[in-house]
């Protein structure tokens, strides 16, 4: 069995494959500090909690944050014997090319999604993942990863409104049915969310333009739900889209 660990830069994602299915997917905060000992004894209270039996033998990273892939490494040794296969490092290698300016270090995330939307979906995809931040990558027609957008995410732009300004206070993200808000909460979430439809539209549309051609959009991450409401912004949602692309890219290497 694999285990995944998807790290972005707010939660880490930990899923176990048996090679047809995900067993399981866990949540925890992406935390530098943690420990492999904390992990593990995190990880195994749940794994005992949903009663899984996971006979793990090799473990794959993608991790946005890098001083968080040293505890990983150690987890991975240490509890299931084994050295993890990271992506971005030279030994990882991937199916599909990297087109991008010399010394660009793209998040592995972007590079995951790519071979996750290009297994699923073949090439010329728009891959929409809302994370911390909300990131575009375009995929060629031979799935190559070939740039994209980052933008600030839902979250970090609710956050920055609050930390900017004195009288604006915390809140969540929701759909405002109107875009005219009549009090300070529905003002600050209808900026956020129709300017986001706005923001999501208008660089896709963009793209397609700039490639001059058809291309499907695909989103993942726990926002994006909230954005296809009544809208259909996206062609289709997956929400194990980069854990997907983890179990590929692992696949990859191991075929030698
Ligand atoms: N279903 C959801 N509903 C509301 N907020 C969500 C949902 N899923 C994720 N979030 C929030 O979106 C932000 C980004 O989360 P996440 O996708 O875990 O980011 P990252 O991959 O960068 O760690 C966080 O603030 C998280 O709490
Ligand atoms: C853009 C990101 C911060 C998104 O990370 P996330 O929202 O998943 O935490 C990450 O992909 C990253 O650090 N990228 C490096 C720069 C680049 O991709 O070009
Ligand atoms: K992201």
């Amino acid at each position: 069995m694999l285990l995944a660990i998807d790290c972005g830069n707010t939660n880490t994602v930990f899923s176990i494959w048996d090679g047809e299915k995900f067993l399981c997917t866990l949540r925890t905060s992406t935390e530098h500090q943690r420990t492999a000992d904390q992990y593990f004894v995190w990880f195994s209270t749940l794994l005992n909690h949903f009663g899984i039996k996971a006979d793990i033998r090799s473990v794959v990273i993608s991790s946005t944050v890098p001083r968080v892939v040293f505890n990983l490494r150690v987890f991975s040794d240490r509890y299931f014997n084994c050295r993890p296969l990271v992506v971005g490092k030279p030994e990882c290698r991937l199916p599909v090319d990297v087109r991008v300016d010399a010394g660009t270090q793209v998040g592995p995330d972007r590079l995951v999604n790519t071979v996750a939307g290009y297994d699923l979906y073949g090439g010329d995809l728009i891959v929409v993942d809302f994370g911390t931040a909300t990131t575009f990558d375009v995929v060629a027609s031979d799935g190559a990863y070939i740039g994209g957008v980052i933008a600030p995410g839902v979250n970090l732009s609710l956050q920055a409104l609050h930390e900017a300004a004195a009288a604006l206070p915390h809140v969540d993200i929701t759909k405002p049915e109107r875009v005219i808000g009549t009090n300070t909460v529905d003002c600050m979430q209808s900026g956020v969310f129709w300017g986001y439809v706005g923001l999501i539209n208008g660089i896709c549309d963009r793209i397609k333009a700039e490639r001059g051609r058809a291309m499907k959009v695909v989103a993942t991450g726990g926002l994006a739900p909230l954005f296809q409401q009544g809208h259909a912004i996206f062609d289709v949602y997956r929400d194990d889209l980069t854990m997907h692309g983890l179990t590929v890219i692992d696949a990859y290497n191991k075929e030698g």
